[in-house]
C-alpha cells in the first residue's frame, strides 16, 4: 500500500517552480513550472534535448537549480531524511556496478535508507528477477536492469516515482510490462512523471500530459483534450458533390474537393454536415471525421514551440 509523507496538500505531489537550468552556454531548462498530481500517470514529453532529464535530474537533487526550485511532499529532495521511502525513479538502468549481485544492489539500497531485507525480496519477486537475484548485473540484458531499476525505485514503497524513457531498448513484453507497471502505481494513488519523446508511447499509458520544448513548458493538458484538439477535418461522399459544397458554403464550412470527388469539410463537426445533406436532400454516402495522427500532433505543437521562440529572440529582447 502507499504510504503517504504527513505534509499536508503538497503530499505526494511534485512542484516545479521557475526553474531555470543553465550549462555553461547551454539553457537545458528555462524558467519552468508545473506540478504533477497523485492518483495519474501524467507524461512528460518533448523531443530529445528538451530538458526532460535535466528537469528529473533536478526533481532528485543530482542536478542543482541554477535559479528557481523543485518540491517533492513539499521539500527539497536534499531534505527528505529517508529518500527512498517518499520518491523513488528509475533513470539510467545501465548505470549500476556490473561486479554486484542483483539482491546485494538492492540489499545496499535498502540498508542506507532503513529497509528490511525482507522488502528486497518482495521487489525482487514483484520485477520477475526470483530467479535471477544472485546472479551478478553485469550478464543482465538491458530489460533485466530496468526490472532491476524498477525495483529499486519501489523498494520505499514510495508515493512519488520518476521514470525517465522508462521503455527505451526494452522488447515488446518489457514494454508492455512496464506500461502495466506504471498504470497500476497511478491507479494505488501514487504519483507517476513519465517521460518520453515519443507521443504515441504516451497515449498508451498517460492521462495527463506536459509538454517541453527547449526547456520550456510547451502545453499541459489532458491526453483525451489533445486528442481532441487535433481533429483535422471531416471527409464527405456525396454524389452531389457540387451542391453540397454550395450548401456546406453558404453555413460558413470551407470545403475542398479530393482529386477523387470526395469534400474534405472544415468548420462544421460531421453532425451539422449531416444535418445540411439532410435538410438539402441530398444522399452521403460517407462522413468520417479525420483527426491528426498523434505524431503529426506532437510535431505541430513542439514545432510551435520553436517559431514562438525564434519569433521572441527576433523581437524585444
Ligand atoms: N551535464 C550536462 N552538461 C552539459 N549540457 C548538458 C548536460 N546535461 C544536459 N545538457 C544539455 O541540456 C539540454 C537538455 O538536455 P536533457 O538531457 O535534459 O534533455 P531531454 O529532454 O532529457 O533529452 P533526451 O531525451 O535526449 O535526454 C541539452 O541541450 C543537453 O545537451
Amino acid at each position: 500500500m502507499c504510504r503517504r509523507a504527513d505534509t499536508g496538500s503538497v503530499a505526494g505531489m511534485i512542484e516545479v517552480a521557475e526553474l531555470t537550468k543553465r550549462y555553461g552556454s547551454t539553457l537545458a531548462v528555462d524558467q519552468l513550472s508545473f506540478t504533477v498530481r497523485p492518483g495519474q500517470v501524467t507524461g512528460f514529453l518533448g523531443p530529445n534535448g528538451a530538458g526532460k532529464s535535466t528537469t528529473m535530474r533536478t526533481v532528485l537533487g543530482l542536478d542543482n537549480p541554477t535559479s528557481g526550485r523543485t518540491l517533492v511532499n513539499g521539500k527539497r529532495y536534499a531534505e527528505i531524511r529517508w529518500p527512498l521511502h517518499e520518491v523513488g525513479a528509475l533513470l539510467d538502468a545501465a548505470a549500476v556496478h556490473g561486479g554486484r549481485r542483483a539482491a546485494d544492489h538492492l540489499y545496499c539500497l535498502a540498508r542506507a535508507n532503513r529497509i528490511g531485507r525482507a522488502r528486497v525480496t518482495e521487489v525482487i519477486e514483484q520485477v520477475g528477477l526470483g530467479g535471477v537475484a544472485r546472479k551478478r548485473i553485469g550478464g543482465f540484458s538491458l530489460g533485466m536492469k530496468q526490472r532491476l531499476g524498477v525495483a529499486a525505485a519501489l523498494l520505499g514503497d514510495p508515493g512519488v516515482l520518476l521514470f525517465d524513457e522508462p521503455v527505451n531498448g526494452l522488447d515488446p513484453e518489457g514494454i508492455r510490462w512496464i506500461r502495466e507497471l506504471m498504470r497500476a502505481l497511478a491507479s494505488e494513488g501514487r504519483t507517476v512523471l513519465v517521460s518520453s519523446h515519443l507521443m504515441s508511447e504516451m497515449a498508451l499509458t498517460a492521462d495527463h500530459v506536459l509538454v517541453l520544448g527547449r526547456g520550456r513548458l510547451v502545453t499541459e493538458t489532458s491526453m483525451t483534450d489533445l486528442l481532441a484538439r487535433f481533429n483535422r477535418d471531416v471527409l464527405v461522399r456525396t454524389p452531389r458533390p457540387a451542391e453540397l459544397s454550395a450548401a456546406l458554403e453558404a453555413a460558413g464550412a470551407v470545403v475542398l474537393t479530393d482529386p477523387d470527388g470526395a469534400l474534405s469539410v472544415t468548420g462544421c463537426d460531421a453532425v451539422a454536415i449531416g444535418d445540411i445533406a439532410v435538410r438539402h436532400g441530398i444522399a452521403v454516402h460517407e462522413l468520417t471525421p479525420r483527426s491528426a495522427s498523434l505524431e503529426e500532433a506532437y510535431l505541430e505543437i513542439t514545432d510551435e514551440s520553436v517559431q514562438y521562440r525564434a519569433g521572441l529572440e527576433g523581437s524585444v529582447r
